[in-house]
């Protein structure tokens, strides 16, 4: 069965939420059910990119992630796009064998089986800054199918004030997950530099409020790689 699969990539490191600073390879997937007002991988999401997806067969793109990692078991992250619309199990078969680890990043639209053979399922709902609109009864899917994997986090995109509340709300609402916070970048165009003081202030506006608020249930992290590589693409 054949996957359409937008970049592979790494070896990197994880940049974001609870797998942070861990090297990893990336298995970006093509297409998307959502069109987040700010997301930072249109080129894997908006059709008109369709063209430079490539169908794969589950065992070239193990092939790409074992020339990456030089065959050294790491984590391979499963991003997208929405990697759930596609059937992930026969590759992660593939990696466990080799002892590799598998996380997965989705929004919890979609469930799948193959939730469950993972090490790690981050669930991202999306914030009303986002301009999308969580079903909840699919993401409530999600973690039913997803028993079994090794862990499974939240982690929300935080833009301004409704976002932050929104989060709050989320968190309550499962208050057994490990949750994570990240300020948003509003500048996702790869040829244009990121301003780093832009970022920071962004991070300190939801540090300070979130700890004025004495809200300690989440952690709260910067995106690591736009830190280090702004919003190039394939790192
Ligand atoms: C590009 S998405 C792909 C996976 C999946 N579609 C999802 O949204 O979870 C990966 C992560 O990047 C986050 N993200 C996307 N655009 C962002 C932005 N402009 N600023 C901060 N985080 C962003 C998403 O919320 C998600 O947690
Ligand atoms: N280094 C690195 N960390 C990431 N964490 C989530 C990413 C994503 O776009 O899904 C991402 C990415 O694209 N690069
Ligand atoms: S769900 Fe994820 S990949 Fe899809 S548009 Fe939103 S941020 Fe981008
Ligand atoms: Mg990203």
């Amino acid at each position: 069965m054949t996957l359409r699969i937008a970049e592979i990539f790494g070896p990197t490191i994880q940049g974001e939420g609870a797998l942070i600073g861990e090297p990893t390879v990336f298995v970006r997937a093509g297409g998307c059910d959502y069109r987040c007002s700010w997301c930072d991988s249109l080129h894997a999401v908006d059709s008109a990119y369709r063209d430079t997806w490539f169908p794969m067969q589950p065992a070239e793109v193990w092939e790409r992630v074992d020339e990456l990692s030089g065959g050294q078991p790491l984590t391979v992250s499963l991003s997208g796009g929405n990697p759930a619309i596609q059937d992930f199990g026969p590759l992660i078969t593939i990696g466990k064998a080799m002892g590799y680890r598998f996380a997965c990043e989705t929004q919890g639209s979609i469930a799948k089986p193959w939730f469950a053979e993972l090490d790690t399922l981050v669930l991202s709902p999306k914030p009303p800054s986002s301009g999308e609109v969580v079903d909840w009864d699919a993401l409530d899917t999600c973690l039913e199918m997803a028993k079994g994997a090794g862990k499974i986090v939240m982690k929300v995109v935080i833009f301004d004030d409704q976002d932050y509340l929104w989060a709050k709300a989320a968190q309550a609402t499962y208050p057994d997950l490990p949750f994570f916070l990240q300020p948003g970048n509003p500048e996702v165009d790869p040829d244009t530099p990121v301003d780093p003081q832009a970022l920071a202030d962004r991070l300190l506006w939801l540090t300070e409020k979130t700890m004025a608020d004495r809200w300690f249930a989440p952690r709260i992290l910067p995106q690591l790689h736009v830190l280090i590589w702004g919003n190039k693409r394939g790192v």
